[in-house]
């Protein structure tokens, strides 16, 4: 097929790439978010920039504060443009989306995205508030200013879900209109009673119109558009209506016969104005994913498409023979990434985590990609670029393939803190400025039907009037064919000169041949018709066939994998049995040896315990007795000495007696000097007597001592 969508480019490898000089540059452009949120009319937590742009292409970050040794780091980056803080989002527009608009009207495709951290400005950038609004409204209203007014018949075309689109016969057109009408009634009905009435907000609309020599007015133009979200990595179709009542499905992407991928089964609207466009875009971002994370209130974790698609003919070409071969169709991907900054920056728990780290990852694999690219490109080598990696990257890989510009915004908020987290999204986009695709060749333009006609079906009846659409059913009228001949016999009877009734049955007879000559036109019409119908039919089957292939190949596949994957869990539900089992033991052990532990334990206390009380017990008995025997001690020294003392006081008092005798004996006149005891020479007296005898003849050593002293301890 000589389909003129713009072709597939031969891959080039990155020798063939750089040897040849034929490759394009991915543009970055860097814009600048400026310190005050218009939407809220505050500033950001710190107003102090931390980068300083040097000229229109490079900039310095510098870290807030003093990190090494007092130093502050810095670090030097250059970009293909940097849109200042002051720049406006119609001046961002013209400079950002314009280019890639012109290219869209010449048939040319492109992907533009954002990227950069949370809160840096891409969804500002992409979408914008409404009363001043960003690329992919703008985009909208541009297009429309522009292509407007050559808009093709509504539901001509219907997108064949791979890339392409399928011509609508008359009556098609007209079943879909019914459809679409009912569908809408629906809808509006279901609005009604769920959605609730919002204030009418007016949005500024972009009046900018593309010029563009090239803009050809004997064109016929169509514009459709797809939404859709990248989330953990699976596919969402923004505009699936099932999305309200149900779980949302995810999409499966695919690739055509052409290698380029495509969502299968995504919806494609066709929309015939910026408002259309904008009111679909509004329905589907309520769809949209927003996940609040710490940083940002408005942190949307998921990367978002909006993929605007421009099909246009050219308008000498009969409707009735308009084919797929004389389309032109061309895309714009309009893609807001997700934020870039790490999990932990975000303080994401739970479920979030897994987000960031999902979208961590396929941020990183468009990273690697870049990055092997450029490496390939300088070395000369051809690593395999991880494309498949992700659903990101393998839905924009035929754009790494050279199908078209690749642009990048790289949005920085230079007043948060966080130099390493800015500085790795700058060092991302110089990395990607530096990788060369290849250069999307421009395809042929829309041709009028002379040259473009060459091999269809309907050569031959390209002198004859065009039905304005396939006749679908031929009234035939076998009426006309057999209607009554003018009476014979009365033309007979006025012989064979009858001029007249002989002309009569002429004209009668050419009627028929006109008749007959036409209906076989019609009939040759029908059977084209037919024919491209069943072929259409039969292509379409061959797909069905194909995709049940496919499907077959795929459920096998899965059937295969769950087979596998049920072998698998009865194996681990096997060993977690066993595992149970082990655990079981090894706790009911666990709790045996605990029991025993705090029985010994148990023991050791009462053994300690009791020794504590034997041991309080001996010392209180021993200081019983030692009270006792130091008592008894006591006592009997107190007895002694009592005991000394009445002796002492005898004998003291024997001394007395033994005095006073001495004394009154003294006085008794001595006869001679002969000492004579008065005891002998006097009678004593009885008690003399008894004194007398009781005297010791030395005096006890005890009566010497000095009166009993209690023992230490009770000398208190
Ligand atoms: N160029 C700008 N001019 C004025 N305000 C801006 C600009 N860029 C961003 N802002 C404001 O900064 C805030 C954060 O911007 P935005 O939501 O676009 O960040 P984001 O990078 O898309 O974050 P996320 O990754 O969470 O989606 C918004 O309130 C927005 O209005």
């Amino acid at each position: 097929m000589a389909l003129r969508t713009p072709m597939k480019k031969t891959q080039l490898g990155s020798r063939d790439l750089v040897a040849n000089g034929g490759g394009c540059p991915v543009e970055v452009f860097c814009r600048l978010r400026p310190p005050k949120d218009n939407n809220n009319d505050q500033e950001t937590d710190n107003s102090t920039s931390s980068v300083k742009v040097s000229s229109s292409t490079e900039l310095t970050l510098f870290s807030s504060e003093n990190v090494k040794n007092g130093q502050i780091r810095e670090s030097h980056y250059e970009f293909t443009h940097i849109l200042t803080d002051d720049v406006s989002q119609s001046a961002a527009f013209k400079e950002l989306a314009i280019p890639l608009l012109d290219d869209l009207i010449l048939g040319k495709n492109s992907v533009l995205f954002t990227y950069g951290i949370t809160g840096s400005g891409k969804t500002y950038t992409m979408m914008g508030p409404l009363n001043n609004p960003g690329l992919i409204p703008r985009s909208f209203d541009v297009i429309f200013n522009s292509v407007g007014s050559y808009l093709g018949k509504k539901y001509l075309l219907r997108s064949d879900r791979q890339n392409g689109y399928d011509i609508q016969s008359e009556a098609d057109i007209l079943l879909e209109r019914q459809r679409k009408e009912i569908q809408m009634g629906r809808t509006n009905n279901n609005q009604r009673a769920k959605v609730p009435v919002e204030a009418p907000v007016t949005r500024t609309l972009d009046t900018t119109s593309l010029w563009n020599p090239q803009l050809n007015e004997n064109c016929s133009y169509f514009v459709f558009v797809t939404f859709v979200e990248i989330y953990n990595n699976y596919i969402y179709d923004l505009f699936d209506d099932d999305i309200l009542n149900k779980a949302p499905q995810s999409k499966q992407l695919r690739e055509d016969n052409r290698g380029r991928p495509y969502i299968k089964d995504v919806k494609e609207i066709e929309v015939r104005s910026s408002e259309e466009a904008i009111e679909l875009l509004n329905m589907g971002l309520k769809r949209r994913r927003i996940a609040h994370t710490q940083l940002n209130t408005e942190s949307s974790r998921s990367h978002s498409v909006l993929s605007m698609r421009l099909v246009q003919y050219h308008n000498d070409i009969p409707l009735a023979s308009l084919t797929k071969d004389d389309l032109m169709t061309s895309t714009i991907h309009l893609v807001d990434l997700a934020g870039s900054e790490r999990a932990n920056r975000a303080k994401t728990v739970g479920e979030r985590v897994k987000e960031a780290s999902n979208i961590n990852s396929s941020l990183m694999v468009l990273r690697q990609c870049f990055e092997t690219l450029r490496e390939n490109q300088a070395q000369g080598v051809s690593k395999m670029v991880p494309y498949r990696q992700s659903k990101l990257t393998s839905f924009f890989k035929s754009y790494f393939d050279g199908e078209g510009r690749i642009r990048m915004i790289l949005c920085v908020n230079p007043t948060v803190d966080g130099y390493e987290e800015i500085q790795h999204a700058l060092k991302f986009g110089e990395l990607t400025k530096d990788v060369l695709v290849p250069r999307a060749l421009p395809p042929p333009p829309p041709v009028p039907p002379k040259t473009a006609r060459t091999n269809g079906a309907l050569r031959e009846i390209d002198n004859q009037p065009q039905p304005s659409a396939p006749v679908l059913f031929i009234e035939f009228n076998a009426q006309a064919l057999i209607a009554p001949f003018p009476s014979l016999e009365y033309s007979l009877l006025n012989g064979a000169d009858d001029d007249e009734a002989i002309l009569t049955l002429q004209e009668h007879l050419q009627r028929r041949v006109d008749e007959r000559h036409r209906l076989n036109m019609l009939i040759h019409e029908q059977q084209d018709y037919l024919r491209k119908f069943t072929f259409e039919l039969a292509s379409d089957y061959d797909t069905t066939i194909s995709d049940h292939d496919d499907l077959q190949k795929e459920n096998e596949q899965q059937n295969k994998t769950i087979r596998h994957l049920q072998t698998r869990i009865k194996l681990l539900e096997k060993s977690q049995n066993d595992f149970y089992k082990t655990t079981n033991q090894i706790e009911r052990e666990n709790k045996t040896l605990k029991s025993q532990v705090e029985d010994k334990n148990n023991d050791i206390k009462s053994l300690k315990a009791e020794r504590r009380k034997d041991k309080i017990d001996y010392e209180n008995k021993l200081k019983i007795k030692i009270n006792e025997l130091e008592q008894q001690y006591f006592n009997e020294l107190k007895n002694k000495e009592i005991q000394m003392r009445e002796i002492e006081r005898n004998h003291d008092d024997k001394l007395n007696i033994i005095r006073s005798m001495a004394a009154s004996n003294a006085n008794t006149p001595i006869h001679d000097n002969t000492y004579q005891n008065p005891l002998s020479t006097r009678k004593r007296s009885q008690s003399e007597e008894r004194i007398l005898q009781e005297i010791p003849m030395q005096s006890s050593p005890s009566s010497r001592q000095g009166p009993a002293v209690p023992p230490k301890r009770f000398r208190m």
